[in-house]
């Protein structure tokens, strides 16, 4: 049995904007008043762990604790088969301090072409999210989400962010940089959660399931 969110405000610990856009609109439908960890002034917790999930936990208990109200993180990335499942945890990295997101897709480009990866067979991999919803008492409750794809080359499409432009999800026809955004969830809380489209959108519609009444 999940823990049930009860609250009225909602903490969305990260301080990435194309993330805290989508959670928000994941989570309009739910009328649960959303406030950034960027807005509370909270700080950047180092990401220490070796998984998605445990990221994703250390950035909601960092969040919860910091605010006294729960918190919801995401930790995520794209892990190319090609590379062994790099960047993986490491994606944010990959765009440097600056975070190039130009650079970064560039560079796994250049990685794939170093491998000789030319046709879509060679080009697979997927976009992971786990997603944790952290109360200040130490609960944590923690979902994955997992969308298969190819990477494409020229990046094509100027929405979303992160490496949207080069990710064509499996099935597909448009890169989710060329998909308004509710295309690239796929999903609301009246459809069932096989309809999620996104790593992102698959995790909360997990989440949501135990976690969140309408
Ligand atoms: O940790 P927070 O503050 O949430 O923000 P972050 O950007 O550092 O987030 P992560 O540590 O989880 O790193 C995730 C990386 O994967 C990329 N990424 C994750 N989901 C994505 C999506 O839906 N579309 C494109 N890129 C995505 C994103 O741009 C980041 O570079
Ligand atoms: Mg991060």
């Amino acid at each position: 049995m999940r823990r049930r969110f009860e609250g009225r405000r909602l903490v969305i610990a990260s301080h990435n904007e194309g993330k805290v856009r989508e959670i928000g609109e994941l989570l309009a439908p739910f009328g649960v008043e959303t406030v950034s960890a960027g807005e509370l002034g909270l700080p950047e917790p180092e990401e220490t762990g070796s998984t998605f999930e445990a990221n994703a936990e250390l950035k909601a208990l960092a969040a919860a604790t910091g605010s006294g109200l729960p918190a919801l993180a995401d930790d995520s990335g794209l892990e190319v088969d090609a590379l062994g499942g790099a960047p993986g945890i490491h994606t944010a990295r990959w765009a440097g301090p600056e975070r190039d997101f130009a650079m970064a897709m560039r560079n796994v480009e250049e990685k794939l072409q170093a491998k000789g990866a030319t046709s879509p067979d060679g080009r697979t991999g997927r976009f992971v999210a786990a997603l944790a919803l952290a109360w200040p008492d130490g609960h944590v409750e923690t979902v994955r989400g997992e969308v298969e794809g190819t990477l494409v080359w020229p990046p094509r499409g100027e929405r979303g962010f992160g490496y949207d432009p080069v990710f064509l999800p499996e099935g597909m026809e448009r890169t989710f940089g060329e998909m308004p955004s509710e295309e690239k969830h796929g999903w609301t809380p009246d459809k069932p959660k096989s309809q999620a489209l996104s790593h992102r959108a698959r995790a909360f519609a997990e989440l949501v399931e135990g976690c969140f009444v309408r």
